[in-house]
């Protein structure tokens, strides 16, 4: 029996569109590649593991009864990325939704971060987003129209240990502006959608190593009290990518919960507990 998953967007809004979703394998791009699917559209999914990519298609044929189509892509290599895009283009015939979901980053303090190392981070979130985007663009989208949702992160204020992606996150969004201005008169929509501290199991194994103590003191300063989950920020982005959004491109959709930790710290003394700027904490005290 498909127990379906729920969803806020009808069945049908998508009829004949085509989505592409980039690390739509695990987390929060396997719940957003669900929503778009459940809506009706048909959906592929890419990033750099087919056994990601696999298991993902069988989930989400058992969860749902409904099919995903896979193709493996390293978003940072320019041959990938231009096989990936034929690909959908010649199988399905259009590719009316992009989601820039592919992402990442290692935590890393500024001064043992070497340069190798922040291009590796600003290459897949920045480069990597921007090859596809353009690729997208110029094969389909610029004469047929469509919608592109960027993922980020948010931490516009910045946030320790994210040097190299607080950068390449600001680049995306500074970005997507431009080419919300650069493409509107071809009927291109492109947005941000800037999540906060979601769970996802994937994405959490990266973090193991900073503790539980600052997990809960991260969710103690969201004033949601909770982490969000994948798809509360799938339905941004879906919500994005459909019609009801036709006259919002350029800009950037928070799903934080409130006032994130990287603003508000947590503020612990002799049993009181209170919220405070991050940035009146002690250095050490810090994330
Ligand atoms: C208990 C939980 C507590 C939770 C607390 C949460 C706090 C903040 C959470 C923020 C929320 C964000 C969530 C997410 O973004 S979820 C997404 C999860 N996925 C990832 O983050 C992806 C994981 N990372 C990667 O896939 C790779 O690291 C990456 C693609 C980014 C880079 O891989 P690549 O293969 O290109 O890089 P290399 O391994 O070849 O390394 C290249 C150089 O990079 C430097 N490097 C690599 N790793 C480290 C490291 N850990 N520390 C320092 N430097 C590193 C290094 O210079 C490499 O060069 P060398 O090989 O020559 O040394
Ligand atoms: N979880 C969170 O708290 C937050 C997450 N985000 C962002 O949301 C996005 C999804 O995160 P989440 O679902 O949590 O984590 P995941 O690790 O599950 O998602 C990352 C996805 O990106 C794919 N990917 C990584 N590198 C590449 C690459 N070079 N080319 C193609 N695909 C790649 C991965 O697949 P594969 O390894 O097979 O390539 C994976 O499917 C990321 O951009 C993340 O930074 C933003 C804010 C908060």
């Amino acid at each position: 029996m498909n127990t379906k998953p729920k969803t806020v967007f009808r069945p049908k809004l998508f009829d004949k569109k085509v989505a592409l979703v980039t690390g739509g394998g695990t987390g929060i791009g396997f719940a957003i590649a669900t929503e778009l699917s459940l809506a009706g559209a048909t959906v592929w999914i890419s990033g750099r593991s087919e056994e990601k990519l696999d298991d993902a298609e069988k989930r989400h044929f058992k969860e749902t009864g409904l099919r995903l189509l896979t193709q493996p892509c390293d978003i940072r290599n320019a041959t990938d990325v231009d096989a990936l895009t034929s690909e959908v283009l010649t199988k399905s015939g259009s590719i009316d939704i992009l989601i820039n979901n592919a992402g990442g980053q290692f935590p890393c303090s500024a001064e043992e971060l070497s340069n190798k190392g922040f291009m590796a981070v600003v290459n897949l979130n920045l480069l990597g987003t921007f090859s596809m985007c353009r690729e997208v663009f110029n094969k389909y989208m610029s004469t047929h129209g469509g919608s592109i949702a960027n993922i980020t992160l948010g931490m516009n204020n910045g946030m320790p240990l994210m040097a190299h992606s607080g950068a390449a996150r600001a680049g995306v969004e500074n970005m997507t502006k431009t080419l919300s201005q650069e493409w509107i008169a071809s009927g291109v929509r492109i947005n941000c959608v800037r999540p906060g501290i979601i769970y996802t199991e994937s994405g959490f194994d990266n973090y193991k190593g900073l503790g539980d103590d600052v997990l809960n003191k991260i969710v103690r300063s969201i004033p949601a009290k909770r982490l969000g989950t994948a798809e509360e920020v799938a339905s941004a982005a879906v919500f994005l990518s459909s019609d009801g959004a036709r006259y919002i491109t350029g800009q950037s959709l928070a799903v934080c919960g409130g006032q994130s930790f990287t603003h508000l710290a947590i503020f612990e003394q002799e049993d009181k507990v209170g919220l405070i700027p991050y940035g009146a904490l002690p250095l050490k005290a810090r994330l």
